[in-house]
């Protein structure tokens, strides 16, 4: 079974552009959950712009399902880990000014960094995952960090979709198998959509746990929080 969790960022996003507390992302987690969502994701970036590091420890007394926390392990990033507690915490090596995260972690060069991260989260409960690329090296590289899952960074899948779904698949299912070969959970991520998700949930063997924000959030506009949750959750059955 592929679990969603619905990335909440842009209803932060919503919120800081009045200021205020409309629409109140605390609410709306709690309504995601109330309409099917089986997990919870943030990710906090130093400035702020979304989600504030306030917003997560508020979210951690409310969340019921899994709540997974995004980002670069800065040190503040860390403290607020380490202070929350989620069920999972999904290291991004996202640079500060970044739009949105556009690169998954060079494993291989930053394995004795991520492997002393890894072993502080997993030695305090929390799960982890790294975001990575769909490149067999990463995995392997992966493997040596005591990752506990990789979360497969699918904004290529989702740019070649449409032209070639074999095509734009075909790297990530190699990188999918071989982190089924480490024995390595597998998570997926960005730019999903109700389009490209069934075959990707279809084809990828193991394919744990989906985040999906930016896509969702859009299309709740038209089809409501509700119903939009229940479509994307058809499309992982
Ligand atoms: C890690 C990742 O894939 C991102 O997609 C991210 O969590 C989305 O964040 P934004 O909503 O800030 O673009
Ligand atoms: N980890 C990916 C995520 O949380 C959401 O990405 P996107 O759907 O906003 O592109």
């Amino acid at each position: 079974m592929t679990k969603l969790s619905v990335n909440i960022n842009k209803i932060a996003t919503l919120r800081n552009a009045r200021g205020g507390d409309r629409p109140n992302v605390v609410q709306v987690a709690k309504d995601c959950e109330r309409f099917g969502a089986e997990g919870i994701t943030v990710h906090p970036r130093p400035d702020e712009r979304h989600i504030r590091y306030r917003d997560v420890y508020d979210l951690k007394e409310v969340v019921t399902t899994e709540f997974n926390i995004e980002g670069n392990p800065t040190p503040d990033f860390l403290k607020l880990v380490k202070d929350v507690r989620p069920a999972q915490a999904t290291l991004v090596p996202d640079a500060p000014d970044a739009i949105t995260s556009n690169a998954g972690w060079d494993t291989l060069t930053h394995k004795d960094f991520l492997t002393d991260v890894i072993g502080e989260l997993k030695e305090l409960g929390i799960r982890t995952s790294i975001f990575v690329d769909p490149d067999v090296r990463m995995i392997e590289g992966a493997s040596l960090v005591g990752t506990d899952r990789v979360e497969l960074y699918t904004e290529a899948y989702a740019k070649g979709y449409p032209t070639s779904p074999e095509e734009a698949i075909r790297s990530y299912l190699v990188a999918a198998r071989r982190a089924q070969d480490f024995g390595i959970g597998l998570n997926a991520g960005h730019d999903l959509d109700l389009d490209n998700l069934k075959y990707l949930k279809d084809t990828l063997p193991g394919l744990l746990e989906v985040s999906i924000g930016h896509a969702l959030i859009c299309d709740a506009l038209y089809f409501g929080l509700e119903n939009t949750i229940q479509l994307y959750l058809r499309q992982l059955k």
